[in-house]
């Protein structure tokens, strides 16, 4: 296997009676951000914690380029991650922490003052990580991530908490990765964070894979036969589009959403019965509505609850 490919496979933890992680399989490729996504409690960290050797799977595996996290030869080489910015000693200044991580790691000093400029870090390079902002926590958590230039990258929830600039610096930063033929794996339990990020999408619940497609994929099967329609004579263009077969609801004092027309033939209905409208327009789901079509079942399970007995 190449080295910068993540696999899982019929991946098993429990911790007491708890099932973190369910017999998931997946598989992380190269020169592409892969979103991995699901509700809270999902088991996202677990299977990355176990990707990294810092828990042990019960059943099944996961392994960085062919080989499992505890056979790696220099792991910080083979896999750079993200889990947890809040863990750096406060009283350790940003360059003594990345300069001690290259030294137990073999890894070349001048590897952390790179790894600073990349992530903006170096004007504040001496100062202590205690007084660092969230924003700047996880920066210096991603320099050490990049410290041995891995072709594999995991980030656990990288945008958490960082303000609109950090965000838009982490996509980019993601992106570029990935276009240097990484493999990157980024956690988020907000579909709609990913959807100028990811390529692929993992996407579980309960330990569970509930999908393993692209976004364009996703988006598309959700976008399927919609067209939004925006109109001043809302009643009247219901009743035609309804009478020429369409499912039509009402999404808003002039808009129309419209399924089982072409927007062609809703256009063509729309005039038949001299209805002017200011918009036909093929629908494009947003991502985060493409992951509640996805999660609806599972949703209604969840949310349904028992009514009272007399
Ligand atoms: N060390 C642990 N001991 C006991 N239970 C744990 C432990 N770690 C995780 N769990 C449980 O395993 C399940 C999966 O948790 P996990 O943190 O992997 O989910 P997640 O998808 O990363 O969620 P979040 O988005 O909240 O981080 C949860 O029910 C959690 O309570």
């Amino acid at each position: 296997m190449e080295a910068n490919t993540v696999e899982v496979r019929e991946l098993h933890k429990t911790y007491g009676a708890t099932v973190a992680v369910d017999d998931l399989s997946f598989t992380v490729g190269p020169g592409q951000v892969t979103g991995f996504v699901g509700p809270n409690g999902a088991g996202k960290s677990t299977t990355m914690r176990v990707i990294l050797g810092l828990d042990a799977p019960d059943g099944g595996s996961a392994l960085v380029g062919g080989r499992r996290y505890r056979d790696l030869g220099t792991p910080l080489r083979e896999v750079g991650a993200l889990l947890d910015a809040g863990a750096i000693h406060p009283g350790r200044r940003a360059r003594d922490h990345l300069l001690w991580m290259a030294q137990y790691n073999g890894l070349p000093a001048r590897r952390v003052d790179e790894v600073l400029e990349q992530v903006g870090l170096t004007q504040v390079a001496r100062r202590r990580a205690g007084g660092f902002s969230l924003g700047m926590r996880q920066r210096l958590g991603i320099a050490g991530a990049l410290l041995g230039d891995p072709p594999v990258l995991l980030f656990d929830e990288p945008v958490n908490g960082l303000d609109p600039e950090g965000i838009v610096w982490i996509r980019g930063l993601l992106r570029s990765l990935a276009a240097e033929g990484r493999a990157v794996l980024v956690s988020s339990h907000l579909m709609g964070e990913l959807e100028d990020t990811a390529d692929h999408l993992i996407v579980i619940g309960r330990g569970r894979l509930v999908a393993d497609t692209t976004v364009r994929e996703l988006v598309a099967a959700a976008s399927a036969d919609r067209v939004v329609v925006r109109t001043a004579h809302r009643t009247q263009a219901m009743t035609a589009l309804a009478n020429a077969g369409a499912t039509v609801a009402a999404t808003d004092h002039d808009r129309l959403t419209v399924t089982g027309l072409t927007s062609e033939y809703v256009i063509k209905v729309l005039n038949q019965h001299a209805l002017p409208f200011t918009e036909v327009a093929a629908h494009r789901a947003s991502l985060e509505e493409a992951y509640m079509e996805l999660t609806r079942d599972a949703v209604e399970f969840a949310t349904y609850t028992r009514p009272l007995e007399a």
